[in-house]
């Protein structure tokens, strides 16, 4: 049976294109005009990310590891996007319940890696380090300090449990707006803010002819050093 023009997902995958010059401007990255360290880089993207009119500039993929590789089922990847929530010299910040299946997989193995893709600018960065949970006053200020929805959404709770029905979800969430609303301080005990501390930070920047440039940071005894990597 015929698929209607138009939708079969080979045909699409043939038709698309990355970079499209109408939409992507690809500048160069001369590598001996970057900074010693990465977090400059990084905040300089970001903010032409933010000029380029990416849509979501701030949301990025969170890769974890599931349970230990040492044990049958263990040591799986996973991923999933969340919100950056600030990158300075503690970290890159994230939040999420310390209850989810991340939350469990961060507890069991406190190592991810985070990813951003700005393709306005046809620009990746990745990152990957420890991670460490914020103190719980630290994560409910910084829960406090977003939207009514944010905090609507952490009270609402039970992230990655099965959800019986959708019925279910309505009046918990309906619940959880109208406590949100009421009580804007009200705590979601288990929402917390965690921090990527990055031994590896790295830069591509797309290039027309595919001499992409990767610019890798890596985290040593004295300090960061830089490498190209090939594309
Ligand atoms: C654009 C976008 C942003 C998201 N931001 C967050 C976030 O900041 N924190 C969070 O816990 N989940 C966020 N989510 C939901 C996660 O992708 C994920 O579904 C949820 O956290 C459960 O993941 P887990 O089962 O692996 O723990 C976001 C999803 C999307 C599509």
């Amino acid at each position: 049976m015929g698929t209607a023009p138009g939708t079969d997902l080979h045909e699409l995958l043939k038709s698309l294109r990355v970079w499209a010059p109408e939409l992507t401007k690809l500048p160069p990255l001369d590598p001996t005009a970057t900074p010693n360290t990465p977090l400059p880089l990084f905040t300089a993207w970001f903010a032409e990310a933010v000029a380029a009119g990416e849509t979501e500039p701030h949301v990025m993929s969170l890769a974890t590891r599931d349970g230990d590789p040492a044990t049958e089922g263990g040591g799986l990847p996973d991923v999933r996007m969340v919100m950056l929530h600030g990158a300075d010299e503690e970290g890159w910040s994230f939040a999420t319940h310390s209850t989810s299946r991340k939350g469990h997989q961060l507890k069991g193995f406190a190592y991810a890696a985070l990813a951003f893709y700005w393709p306005r600018l046809g620009r990746q960065v990745r990152l990957r380090g420890p991670v460490t949970p914020a103190t719980p006053t630290e994560s409910q200020a910084d829960l406090h300090a977003h939207s009514t929805g944010a905090l609507a959404a952490a009270l609402t709770g039970h992230q990655s449990e099965v959800l019986p029905s959708l019925g279910e979800l309505k009046q918990a969430s309906e619940d959880a707006w109208e406590l949100a609303q009421r009580e804007p301080r009200t705590p979601a005990p288990s929402w917390t803010l965690y921090r990527v501390f990055p031994d590896e930070v790295e830069f591509f920047q797309g290039d027309a002819l595919r001499r992409h440039v990767r610019l890798s940071y890596v985290r040593g005894e004295r300090g960061w050093s830089r490498e190209l990597l090939w594309p």
